[in-house]
């Protein structure tokens, strides 16, 4: 059928569920799809079957109709207004076919000048009504001739037959497409849940971690030592190894924040935390023990490389670049396994600092009683 010239409308009535009818039109998603060569084998089939130059899978869409597939039809749509299938879809029942014997002896068709593609006038149609399971029609299958004429019985069967077979083929398309929508929802379902529990798992960490750290300076804080005190296995590890607890104290710092104000006292105490974590080794525990007081637990580490450690610290601090100078005293003692008990080894870290701050503060005494 080319573009009629003469563009005398068919009346169209429009349904009551019209727009229910292209709701389940579109579920297929049919209209303007790329060519398929299951349909396009329909239409030659039907073609053939009926001994016809032309046939089509004319679907209905809001203001037009569309063929998925068409054989000796030139135009890809026709109005709806100027199309046979528009008109007669709406008079149509289940497993009756529609059919023009002359469509020049019809008034509703005659003045409409629907040619095939070779040119000549559109005189025969007979269309299978294609319908969704719940009964909206969707279109025809049609076959079209050039000459008035009819179907034998068997033609009409055969054409009936396709129109069920295109229709299970839509069913089919519609179901696949379901299970692709479920499945893609699922899978963003999936993403969004394993987002969801990266996102859970991070603040957990985070959670732990500002638990157990101080928030100033990044060392662990006092709450970490007590659960450490609590953990069987670092108890049963200090109480194997020879190692060294380190005490480090600010030196006059509370001159520091009266004189230079608690955001510059804030940024020395992250100068001593960056010294004490940049002298130490893996497996040394170092934790801001009071508000100017750090406690270091270096484990298989004997005195005197223990206060090698704590002299670094210590220069390093005094190197650090603040606007004014910062000295650390230091005190350190060891404790040997079988022994001494940890809380006498943390008495004599902090006589020692007691006596490195009497003598003179900047120093370290390492107790080695
Ligand atoms: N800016 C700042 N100051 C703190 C923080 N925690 C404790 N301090 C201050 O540290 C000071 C500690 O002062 P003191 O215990 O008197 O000791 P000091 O002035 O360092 O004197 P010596 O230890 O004897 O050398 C106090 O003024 C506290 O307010 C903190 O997180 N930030």
């Amino acid at each position: 059928m080319s573009r009629p010239r003469h563009l005398q409308a068919v009346p169209d009535p429009p349904p009551a569920d019209e727009s229910a009818r292209l709701q389940a039109l579109g579920a297929y998603a049919l209209l303007d799809s790329a060519a398929e060569s299951a349909y396009d084998d329909i239409v030659r089939l039907a073609a053939t079957l009926c001994d016809a130059p032309g046939a089509a899978i004319a679907l209905l869409d809001r203001e037009r109709v569309w063929f998925k597939a068409r054989v000796g039809v030139a135009p890809s749509e026709l109005p709806r207004s100027h199309s046979i299938c528009a008109e007669l879809i709406w008079h149509s029942q289940p497993g009756r076919l529609l059919v023009i014997d002359d469509v020049a002896a019809d008034p509703r068709f005659a003045a409409l000048g629907l040619s095939l593609e070779d040119g000549r006038a559109l005189r025969f149609y007979a269309g299978a009504p294609l319908w969704t399971p719940d009964g909206h029609p969707l279109g025809t299958i049609c076959v079209l001739d050039a000459a008035p004429r009819q179907l034998r019985a068997a033609q009409a069967e055969g054409l009936a037959a396709l129109g069920r077979q295109i229709q299970h083929l839509f069913e089919l398309r519609r179901y696949a497409m379901e299970q692709r929508r479920l499945l893609s929802e699922r899978e963003a379902f999936a993403l969004q849940l394993e987002r969801a529990q990266a996102d859970l798992q991070l603040r957990n960490e985070q959670l732990l971690h500002s638990a157990s750290h101080d928030a100033l300076t990044g060392l662990l804080n006092r709450s970490a030592l007590a659960q450490l005190q609590g953990n069987p296995e670092t108890v049963h590890q200090l109480g194997r190894v020879a190692y060294t607890l380190m005490l480090i104290d600010v030196d006059h710092f509370k001159q520091v924040n009266d004189r230079h104000g608690h955001l510059l006292g804030d940024r020395a105490l992250r100068a001593v935390a960056d010294a004490v974590a940049g002298s130490i080794r893996e497996g040394d525990v170092a934790i801001r023990y009071g508000g100017e007081e750090f406690l270091v637990v270096l484990p298989g580490t004997r005195l005197a490389t223990a206060a090698e450690v704590g002299e670094r610290i210590r220069r390093r601090v005094a190197r650090s670049s603040l606007p004014f100078a910062l000295t650390v005293s230091i005190g350190v003692a060891a404790g040997e396994p079988g022994r001494d008990a940890p809380d006498q080894v943390f008495d004599r870290a902090d006589q020692a600092l007691y006596r490195a701050k009497a003598g003179g503060r900047d120093r370290l005494v390492a107790d080695d009683g």
